[in-house]
């Protein structure tokens, strides 16, 4: 099977190498072409621009940064829009809103080709291992149709209808985790301050009913303060975000998820954005410490 592969970031170089490493012959495209280089050592060929994957491949995948990129990819110049047209499929798997990917339907729908939005939850390793949770809707026939490729990139596929609904699932499961991981930094910054030993903590905590594996495989680093981007926390702020906004659109309420991104606001703020999201663990501990009199 033949297909392009659009945004070679963290998540995509892993994806698009996972593809070549199971005989998938791809095309790659990104931004900052040098990025391409260690895929076409790999076997992969490159093509200049989006427009150019898309005139080659019958299947075009997308991981891109945010809403911004994804529109800019397929409305640009040297866009999608200009080559896409009945019997090709677009899948977009960058985590976005549900207005952003309904755009990108309409616009390529109304050229003919067909759309599917395919966000992934899993970070850097479960990409790298092909173990992603790919949460896919649009259509139908393209889903079934690159179900293969979607195997190998991913452990578990969920077909979820209409546009707009894979997008949705995605932002209230890193709505979840953005949440999670504030509440276990202030564990941690806590019990370093009450005078217990966090790594015990840690191992409390895998024993128990709260035990997963985001604390199991960040609560070691995250003490030695090592915040070394597997998904950084400009993306997890971003995603905040779109959820606090769908939050908005559906009347809502979540305090909790408001307070968590005010946090992953503080920490772009400190320019800790290309770190990954662990790192709002320290704008806790940049909090000064209250004093034991007042
Ligand atoms: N990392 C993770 O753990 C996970 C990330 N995601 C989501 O996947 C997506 C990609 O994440 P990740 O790989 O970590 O991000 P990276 O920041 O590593 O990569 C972002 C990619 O988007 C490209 N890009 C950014 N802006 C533009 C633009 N205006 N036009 C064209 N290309 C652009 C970058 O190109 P360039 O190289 O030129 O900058 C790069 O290829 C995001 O939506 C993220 O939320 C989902 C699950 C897990
Ligand atoms: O979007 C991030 C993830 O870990 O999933």
């Amino acid at each position: 099977m033949e297909v392009g592969f659009l945004g070679l970031g963290i998540m995509g170089k892993a994806m698009s190498m996972n593809l070549l490493r199971h005989g998938f012959k791809v095309t790659v495209w990104n931004r900052t072409l040098s990025k391409c280089d260690e895929l076409v050592e790999h076997g992969a060929s490159v093509a200049e621009t989006p427009a150019a994957v898309v005139k080659k491949c019958k299947y075009t995948i997308a991981m891109l940064s945010d809403p911004s990129a994804a529109l800019s990819v397929v409305f640009g110049k040297d866009g999608i829009l200009e080559q896409i047209c009945a019997g090709k499929g677009y899948v977009d798997m960058s985590t976005v809103d549900a207005d952003t990917s309904s755009k990108i339907n309409e616009a390529i729908t109304a050229k003919g080709g067909y759309f599917l939005e395919a966000p992934v939850s899993g970070s850097k390793k479960p990409a790298e291992d092909g173990q992603l949770v790919i949460l896919a809707a649009g259509e139908k026939a393209l889903y079934e149709e690159v179900i293969p490729a979607f195997n190998v990139m991913g452990k578990k596929s969920f077909y979820l209808g209409q546009v707009g609904n894979g997008a949705k699932m995605k932002l209230v499961v890193n709505m979840i985790m953005g949440s999670m991981i504030n509440a276990f930094s202030e564990g941690l910054v806590l019990a370093g301050r009450s005078g217990l030993d966090p790594s015990v903590l840690l191992d409390v905590l895998d024993l128990g009913g709260i035990a997963n594996p985001m604390f199991r495989m960040k609560g070691p680093t995250m003490i030695q303060g090592s915040h070394s981007p597997a998904f950084p926390l400009k993306h997890q702020q971003k995603d905040m975000r779109l959820a606090l906004a769908l939050g908005d659109e559906t009347a809502t309420s979540m305090p909790v998820a408001a307070a968590a991104n005010e946090a992953f606001k503080k920490a772009r703020s400190m320019g800790l954005g290309d770190l990954d999201f662990s790192a709002v663990y320290e704008t806790v501990k940049a909090l000064e410490q209250p004093s034991q009199k007042s």
